[in-house]
């Protein structure tokens, strides 16, 4: 469905003496498989956006290659484009037109008949919970209603990839547990292929069958969420010792069960002590008779599985919350893109996609 080798973006910002480069993303490889969901998790300002924007055939690469649905981006972005939905991370700008008529457009651009566009968008609405919205103007909703006319946009077509850039910001719970619903029914009941972007490590976690890691431009990991949280040497034990002056024991007891992996490194503070266990399964009964042995009571043992914002801490050293604040995105960007769709705005995108239709 989707492969990619070597996909570079550069990208020069400021002018005179202030230009520099920005390498938003530096040699991607990706694989994504049919039906697959496929998170793309990093931190702002890694090249998810960016590298999304090379699939969906809206930036030429700078260098390395890519086929979507089997159609090379830089030579036939044509037939990429009619094989796939995208949803931008902007979301789109629409007319004056109410917004089921917008749709049915939308659809009818892309081969369906007026009544099928009909159906399938009414379908969407309720799905979504637009009910009621089919003859509102989109400049009249609000910001989480036009998001979900944004996806509903992408989807009508029934497109067999779809790509998501950041679906839920902007949703209350409600509307984004209703969205993560829609997305896992797209998969089981159409066998859609779905790539999505997110920073929502529940996101990711929840929807995808794979996740793919990407920092400063690069993938530094590509596995399902199990596999890469067990790269993470173990789960947290975190005990709540009652007695102060046993705290020295109990921690040695808990560094004595952490094996290798987790490098009998132990945090304590106060009454608590906290250290990675490899399987907490099997070591923590264990653990509990030795202390109850020893005369060591506890007031509470809580253990907590490894997240995948552990994973992403194993990997660069960096919280992913931490890293969000770190890469400046640099003023007044200028982008340097050869030759075909280069729009600045989400409106232009739509406008190329729908001209390309035609
Ligand atoms: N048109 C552009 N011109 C110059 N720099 C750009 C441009 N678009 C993106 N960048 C820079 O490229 C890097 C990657 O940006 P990108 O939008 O791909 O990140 P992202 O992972 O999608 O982030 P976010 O989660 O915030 O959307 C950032 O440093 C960004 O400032």
């Amino acid at each position: 469905m989707i492969h990619a080798r070597g996909l570079v973006q550069v990208f020069t910002t400021g002018k005179g003496k202030k230009k520099r480069e920005v390498r938003a993303v530096d040699g991607v490889d990706l694989d994504v498989a049919e039906g697959e969901v496929v998170g793309f998790l990093g931190p702002n300002g890694a090249g998810k956006t960016t590298t999304l924007r090379m699939l969906t055939t809206l930036l030429r690469p700078t260098a390395g290659t890519a086929t979507v649905n089997g159609f090379d981006v830089v030579a036939d972005p044509v037939s990429v484009r009619r094989s796939i939905g995208y949803v931008s991370q902007a979301g789109g700008t629409f007319s004056q037109a109410q917004a089921g008529d917008e749709i049915v457009d939308h659809g009818m651009l892309y081969g369906l008949s007026r009544a099928e566009a009909t159906r399938r968008g009414q379908a969407l609405f309720s799905e979504l919970q637009l009910d009621g919205l089919w003859e509102r103007m989109p400049k009249n909703m609000s910001g989480g209603q036009k998001r979900r006319l944004d996806i509903v946009m992408g989807l009508v077509h029934q497109p067999s990839l779809v790509f998501l850039d950041e679906p839920t910001t902007g949703l209350d719970p409600q509307a984004r547990a209703n969205l993560w619903e829609h997305i896992r029914r797209l998969r089981t009941e159409r066998g859609a292929t779905i790539f999505l972007t997110t920073h929502y490590l529940d996101e990711a976690d929840e929807l995808s069958d794979r996740i793919l890691i990407i920092d400063n431009g690069r993938i530094v990991a590509a596995d399902t969420p199990d596999n890469l949280k067990a790269q993470v040497s173990g789960d947290l034990v975190a005990l709540e010792v009652a007695d102060a002056a046993a705290v020295t024991t109990a921690a040695e007891k808990l560094a004595s069960v952490s094996g290798v992996n987790g490098g009998g490194r132990i945090e304590v503070d106060g009454r608590h002590v906290r250290g990675r266990v490899p399987r907490a399964g099997r070591a923590v009964p264990g653990l509990l008779r030795d202390l109850d042995a020893s005369g060591i009571s506890l007031d509470s043992i809580e253990v907590i599985r490894p997240t995948l914002d552990d994973v992403f801490l194993t990997l660069t050293g960096r919280s992913l919350r931490d890293a969000e604040t770190e890469r400046d995105p640099g003023g007044d960007p200028t982008e340097i893109e050869s030759g075909f769709a280069a729009p600045t705005s989400d409106e232009s995108s739509r406008r190329t996609e729908q001209e390309v239709a035609r």
